[in-house]
């Protein structure tokens, strides 16, 4: 089992880039809320302890995990953030369900991610049993929040490294193609 070998809460802050500058959206399902809050709790401690402001944690909620695309869509339209962590704990049921809404969770966030310049990080516990959600919620194993809230500052990190080399190599073929403008005019006028 391979959270047994990583504990969910273990990082190096010296190897993790400084959350100071980012803003993040947090969206939390409210189905086995006892668990989410804990997710919660371990993704806005790690932020906070990464160097993120309070101010630039904005936290909204959700019925279910399902509701999680929606939410986490409509965070990255209006919230100017640079990252977005959907939280949720899907519990094994009588039926089919979970199946269900765990892989169409699965697949609305991975569309996002197509879909989006933000990137959306993915902290849905897919548990058998309420005691793996404890576990992994703050529990033996330690906490998939903090894990996805390191996700977070990585990835929020690496788009705007990604942007930015994007806008220089523009603002460099722009200047180059302006001064070959320049010459040909030069040359014309001769
Ligand atoms: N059974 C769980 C659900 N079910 C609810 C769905 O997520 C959704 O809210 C509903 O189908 C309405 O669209 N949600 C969880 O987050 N966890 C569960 O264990
Ligand atoms: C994941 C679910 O929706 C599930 O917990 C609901 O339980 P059941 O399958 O017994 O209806």
């Amino acid at each position: 089992m391979a959270t047994a070998n990583k504990n969910l809460s273990d990082y190096d802050k010296n190897a993790i880039p400084s959350a100071k500058d980012f803003r993040f959206g947090i969206v939390v399902s409210e189905w086995n809320d006892k668990i989410t809050e804990g997710l919660f709790r371990g993704a806005e401690f790690a932020l906070l302890d990464c160097g993120a402001a309070p101010e630039n944690i904005i936290r909204w909620n959700v019925p279910g995990s399902f509701e999680l695309i929606y939410g986490a869509k409509k965070m990255i339209e209006t919230q100017n953030v640079d990252c977005v962590i959907t939280i949720g704990c899907v519990i094994k049921g009588e039926t089919m369900h979970f199946e269900f809404v765990c892989e169409g969770v699965t697949q609305g966030i991975k569309d996002l991610n197509v879909l989006s310049d933000v990137p959306t990080i993915f902290c849905l516990l897919t548990d058998n049993t309420e005691q793996q959600s404890i576990d992994r919620s703050g529990g033996i194993h330690g906490n998939k929040g903090t894990e996805a809230a390191i996700a977070a500052i990585k990835m929020a990190f690496l788009r705007q490294q990604a942007n930015s080399r994007f806008h220089f190599d523009t603002q460099k073929l722009l200047s180059e193609h302006q001064y070959q403008i320049e010459e040909g005019k030069k040359r014309l006028e001769k």
